[in-house]
């Protein structure tokens, strides 16, 4: 879309996908933005990638689009069992609000004595991603069901190839830095929870969506397993009604498993291909782990730079590029 959007008429898009919302990784996202930090990634980069998500999503939240692409603020609580877990994150400037929780308010968490207040946005995922996909036919993008097993089998049919694959990059292009790692969540009806909690360990999480609240979560290292486990799907709800008691009178409890596309930073690459003097021109745009959500439209933006340097090496030998 971001392609789209900054040059319109550069070239033919088209999105080709094996799966599309709701079966995808994206939809199981709780879609909250509160970054994870990704170790190979400058900070200031990664703080840029959030400011530039969070400034499009609020501008989003605050017009008339904001039902249908389900973006909305939402306020809430991280807290801590150990003070020096506590530090002041890089995105606190860029959420709203940021401050040191209260003593009153910590009164609702006997088992944490530090914790961070602040208000941030909540993308609601499958309504988020019907928007883009609305979006993008807006923009006269094509959109293919089709599984690609060799980008090399596009490569008499488009100039460029953006690959966007998330876990299926570690098949498609065999990239062995990339790893899953499982979450399942529940999806539960409990209109009456209106703030998110966090703790900060990162394994519990309650976060209020606009018609379900997302209880959190598990993170299993190369862990493949697509199907729900009643185990940790029972570990899930005890660990949440103990931060939320009154989650224990939620209702019409649903099971999400996804996995995180995980790689000690997002790839964010050129790369030319070659093959019997045949040359593709590829620009990856994978590896967004926990966070995808956080910093998907700073990414984005990148990733479009670079198509408009593939797009300027093109010059010249066609017209009108195919993507
Ligand atoms: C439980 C859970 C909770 C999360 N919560 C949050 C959160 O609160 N905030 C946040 O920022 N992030 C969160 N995330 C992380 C976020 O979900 C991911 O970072 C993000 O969804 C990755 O998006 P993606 O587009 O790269 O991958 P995907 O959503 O998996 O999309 C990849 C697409 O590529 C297609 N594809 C793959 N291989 C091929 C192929 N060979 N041929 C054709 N098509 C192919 C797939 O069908 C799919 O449509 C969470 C993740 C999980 C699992
Ligand atoms: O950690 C969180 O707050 C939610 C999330 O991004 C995840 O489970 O990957």
């Amino acid at each position: 879309l971001r392609i789209a959007e900054v040059n319109p008429n550069c070239c033919s898009i088209t999105v080709l996908s094996e799966q599309f919302s709701p079966n995808t990784t994206s939809d199981v996202a709780a879609g909250m933005l509160i970054p994870h930090t990704y170790p190979g990634t400058l900070i200031h980069v990664q703080k840029q990638w959030f400011k530039e998500t969070f400034t499009y999503l609020f501008a989003i939240s605050n017009s008339a689009e904001a039902s249908e692409a389900g973006i909305h603020l939402v306020s809430g609580w991280q807290i801590f069992k150990n003070p020096s877990e506590a530090e002041v994150p890089f995105w606190s400037d860029i959420v709203l609000g940021f401050r040191p929780m209260s003593a009153a308010e910590l009164q609702k968490f006997p088992q944490h004595s530090h914790g961070q207040a602040f208000t941030t946005l909540k993308c609601d995922c499958p309504p988020y991603l019907l928007w883009l996909e609305k979006r993008l036919k807006a923009n006269g993008v094509q959109i293919h069901t089709r599984r690609v097993a060799d980008l090399w089998e596009l490569h008499s049919e488009y100039d460029i190839v953006v690959n966007c694959a998330g876990i299926g990059a570690r098949q498609l292009v065999g990239d062995q830095q990339l790893f899953p790692v499982r979450g399942q969540v529940l999806k539960v009806h409990a209109p009456w929870v209106k703030n998110f909690i966090r703790d900060g360990d990162g394994l519990t999480y309650i976060y209020p969506g606009i018609d379900s609240v997302t209880l959190g979560g598990t993170r299993e290292k190369e862990s493949w397993r697509l199907s729900p486990d009643p185990g940790t799907t029972k570990d899930i709800f005890d660990r949440c009604c103990s931060l939320e008691p009154s989650l224990q009178r939620a209702q019409d409890i649903r099971v999400k498993v996804g996995l995180r596309p995980s790689r000690s930073r997002v790839r964010l690459q050129r790369e030319v291909l070659s093959q019997g003097g045949a040359k593709l021109l590829v620009v990856h745009n994978y590896g967004h782990g926990a966070g995808g959500f956080s910093v998907h439209r700073g990414t984005a933006e990148e990733a479009a730079h670079l198509v408009g340097e593939c797009l300027a090496a093109l010059q010249g030998s066609s017209s009108r590029a195919k993507l």
